[in-house]
C-alpha cells in the first residue's frame, strides 16, 4: 500500500515538474547524468597518464594530459550549467508550488480556516514547500548520478578484492538506516509545532504591528509579549536543535569512519595486489576508492532526503486536495427580481458548542432597505455570512434568492450581484485609487465610477487633502505611505462598496468610525443611490433605522420582532428598549447644555 501510495505521489510530482518546464527537467536529466560519465573516463584517463609516466613518450603524455584537461573542463561547465538551471528551475518550482498552495487557499471552503488544525497543516506545507520543488529534483538526480557513478566505478575496480565492497554496502546500509529514523524524528517534530510555529511567528509580529503598536506602548505590554514569545520559541527550536546536534555527532562520526574506511580499502588493495600495482593502477585505485565513498555518501544524503520529502507529500497534497467551495454550474444569477426569503435557518460554527441562529425566517422584498439589530453576539454577521452562501453545508433550513435556493446558484454570479462592506474590511498599502477600485475589478478604469463612489461615501475631501490625491498610497509600511484616520479608511472601503454595480447591498456597521456630520451626509447619499437596489445594514446606531423600509430585531441567534421604526417604537419591545437607552445619551447631552447656557428648551 504504502509503495503503491509513494509511487502516486511520485507520479504526481513528476507531473509538476514536467508542467513547469519539461525542456528544463529534460536538460537537467541529461546534466546529470554526463557529469558522472565524464568523472569515470577521468579516472581511466588518470590510470592511463600514470602508467605513460613510467617510459611513456612525451607526446603520448602530453595528449593523455590534454584528453583529461578536456574532461575535467567540460565536467566543469556540466556542473556550472547543472547549477545555474538548477537555481532556474528552484525559481519557478517555488513559484508553481507556492501559486497552487495561494490558489487553493483562495477556494477552499471558508469554514476550514474555523479550525485550528487545517492553520497547522496549512504552515507545515509553507515550510515544507521549498524542499519538495527543486531540492527533491536534485536529491532525486544526485541519486540517480552516484548510482551511475558508483556502478562505473565498481566496473572499474571490479578486478579488487569483494571485501571492500561488501564494506562499502555495509557502510551505506547502516547509514540509511540511521538517517531513517532522523527523518522520523523530523516528522514528528514538524507535526508536533505547528501550531507553537504558528504562534511564535505572530508574537514576533507583534513587535512591528503598527496598529497595535500604541496599545502595546500604553499598556506596557512588550515584556508580556516577549514572555509569551520567549516560550514559544524554546518550545519550537529546542526539539530542533536537538535534533541538529544529533545530526552534528552522526556526520562527524560517519567522517572517522570513512576516514577508516579509506584506510582499510587502501590496506586491502595493497596486499591483494603486492607489487604488480603499477603506478597508473595506484593512483587509479586510490581515486576511485575515494569517490566511491563520497558518492556512497551522497547516495545516502539524497535517499534520506527523498525519504524525508515522501513523508511530507501527504501532507502537502492533504491541503491541496482541502475541500473547495462547491462551485455549481446551477442558474446564472444575473440581479434580484422579486426578493429574498429565509426559511427556518439554523446554524453553528463547526467549533461552536450551539447553535448561532436559531429557527430564524424573514423575507426581504427586492429594492426594500432593511435593518438588521441587536446585542452584541446576536447573530447579525452570522446571518450576512449565511446569505452571502459562504457557510453553506452547514445551513439547516433555507435561503432563497428569487425562490431558487442559494445553493443552486452559480456562486460567482451571485457574489457578482453582491456589494458587501465587512466589519474588518481591508486596509490595504495600495494607492487611494487602487484601495477603490479593487470593489470591482471588471471596472477598474471607469473614471465616472470612481468619482461616484468617492462622492457618494464622503471620500472626495479625503483624496484631496492626500499629497498625490488618488494615486498616493496608502499605510507608511511602503512606498513613503501616508495613514489615514479610522473614519477616513472606512470611507474609503465605503467607497470600494459604491463601486462594485451590485444589486444587493450589506454593510457591517459602515459608520461605526464616522463623525455625526459625515455619517448623516453618507446616509442620505446611501439613500440615493440605492434606490431600487436591495440593502441590509447591520448596524448599532438605531438614529438611521427611522429611514429603512424594515427592521429586524436579533436575540440570541433568534428573531425578536420584525417591523418598522415607527410599529416596534409604539410597543413593548426591545427595540424600544435599545432605542430609548441610546437616545438616554442625547436627552441627558441636551439637558446639561441647557443647564450650561441656563437657556429654555
Ligand atoms: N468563526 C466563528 N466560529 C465560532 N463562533 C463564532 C464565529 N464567528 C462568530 N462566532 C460566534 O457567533 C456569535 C454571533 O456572532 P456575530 O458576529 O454574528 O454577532 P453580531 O451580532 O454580528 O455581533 P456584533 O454586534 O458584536 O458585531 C458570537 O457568539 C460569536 O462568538
Amino acid at each position: 500500500m504504502k509503495i503503491r501510495e509513494n509511487l502516486a505521489f511520485a507520479i504526481k510530482i513528476i507531473g509538476i515538474y514536467r508542467a513547469v518546464s519539461l525542456v528544463g527537467l529534460l536538460w537537467i536529466t541529461l546534466l546529470s547524468i554526463s557529469m558522472p560519465l565524464l568523472q569515470s573516463l577521468m579516472l581511466v584517463y588518470t590510470e592511463k597518464v600514470g602508467n605513460s609516466l613510467a617510459g611513456g613518450q612525451a607526446n603520448v603524455i602530453i595528449l593523455l594530459l590534454f584528453i583529461q584537461s578536456v574532461l575535467y573542463c567540460s565536467a566543469q561547465i556540466c556542473m556550472l550549467a547543472n547549477n545555474m538551471l538548477e537555481n532556474k528551475l528552484n525559481l519557478k518550482y517555488s513559484l508553481y508550488l507556492n501559486t497552487s498552495l495561494k490558489e487553493k487557499l483562495s477556494k477552499i471552503k471558508i469554514h476550514l480556516l474555523d479550525d485550528t488544525e487545517t492553520h497547522n497543516k496549512i504552515v507545515t506545507v509553507r515550510h515544507i514547500i521549498p524542499q519538495i520543488g527543486v531540492s527533491l529534483l536534485s536529491s532525486i538526480l544526485t541519486l540517480f548520478q552516484a548510482i551511475l557513478a558508483i556502478l562505473g566505478m565498481i566496473y572499474i575496480l571490479r578486478n579488487l578484492h569483494f571485501s571492500i565492497l561488501i564494506l562499502l554496502v555495509l557502510f551505506s546500509l547502516a547509514n540509511i538506516f540511521i538517517s531513517n529514523i532522523f527523518n522520523k524524528v523530523q516528522m514528528n517534530i514538524y507535526n508536533t509545532t505547528s501550531e507553537d510555529m504558528r504562534l511564535k511567528e505572530y508574537y514576533s509580529q507583534l513587535f512591528f504591528n503598527r496598529e497595535l503598536m500604541s496599545e502595546s506602548r500604553m499598556f506596557q505590554l512588550h515584556k508580556f509579549f516577549l514572555e509569551k514569545w520567549k516560550a514559544v520559541f524554546w518550545r519550537v527550536e529546542t526539539p530542533n536543535v536537538n535534533l541538529m546536534n544529533k545530526r552534528s555527532v552522526l556526520a562527524s562520526s560517519i567522517q572517522i569512519s570513512i576516514n577508516l574506511l579509506q584506510l582499510i580499502m587502501l590496506i586491502i588493495l595493497v596486499n591483494t595486489s603486492g607489487s604488480a600495482l603499477s603506478v597508473g593502477t595506484f593512483m587509479l585505485l586510490t581515486q576511485a576508492v575515494l569517490q566511491i565513498q563520497g558518492r556512497a555518501n551522497e547516495l545516502v544524503a539524497s535517499l534520506s532526503h527523498i525519504h524525508q520529502t515522501f513523508m511530507f507529500l501527504p501532507l502537502y497534497f492533504e491541503v491541496l486536495n482541502l475541500p473547495e467551495e462547491e462551485q455549481v454550474q446551477g442558474e446564472e444569477f444575473s440581479g434580484l427580481k422579486e426578493g429574498i426569503v429565509v426559511s427556518n435557518l439554523s446554524f453553528k460554527y463547526i467549533n461552536s458548542s450551539s447553535k448561532i441562529l436559531k429557527d430564524v425566517t424573514f423575507s426581504i422584498k427586492k429594492g426594500e432597505r432593511v435593518a438588521i439589530v441587536g446585542h452584541n453576539g446576536s447573530g447579525k454577521t452570522t446571518i450576512v455570512k449565511c446569505l452571502l452562501g459562504l457557510y453553506d453545508e452547514f445551513l439547516e433550513g433555507s435561503i432563497y434568492y428569487d425562490g431558487l435556493s442559494i445553493s443552486d446558484y452559480n456562486k460567482d454570479t451571485l457574489r457578482n450581484k453582491i456589494a458587501v462592506l465587512f466589519q474588518n474590511y481591508g486596509k490595504y498599502p495600495f494607492s487611494f485609487k487602487e484601495n477603490v477600485i479593487i470593489g470591482d475589478l471588471k471596472n477598474i478604469d471607469n473614471e465616472e465610477l470612481y468619482n461616484q463612489a468617492l462622492n457618494s461615501s464622503n471620500s472626495r475631501s479625503i483624496v484631496n487633502s492626500l499629497p498625490n490625491g488618488s494615486n498616493t498610497s496608502l499605510g507608511p509600511e511602503f512606498n513613503k505611505g501616508i495613514d489615514m484616520s479610522g473614519g477616513q479608511w472606512q470611507k474609503t472601503a465605503l467607497a470600494r462598496v459604491y463601486f462594485r454595480d451590485a444589486d444587493i447591498v450589506f454593510l457591517d456597521e459602515p459608520t461605526s468610525a464616522i463623525d455625526p456630520i459625515s455619517e448623516n451626509e453618507i446616509y442620505k447619499h446611501f439613500f440615493e443611490i440605492t434606490k431600487g437596489k436591495t440593502s441590509i445594514i447591520l448596524t448599532h446606531r438605531l438614529g438611521m433605522c427611522k429611514w429603512v423600509d424594515k427592521i429586524i430585531v436579533l436575540d440570541k441567534g433568534q428573531i425578536k420582532e420584525i417591523g418598522t421604526h415607527n410599529e416596534l417604537l409604539n410597543k413593548e419591545s426591545l427595540y424600544r428598549e435599545m432605542f430609548l437607552a441610546q437616545s438616554e445619551w442625547y436627552i441627558a447631552e441636551q439637558k446639561i447644555t441647557v443647564v450650561k447656557t441656563g437657556q429654555q428648551l
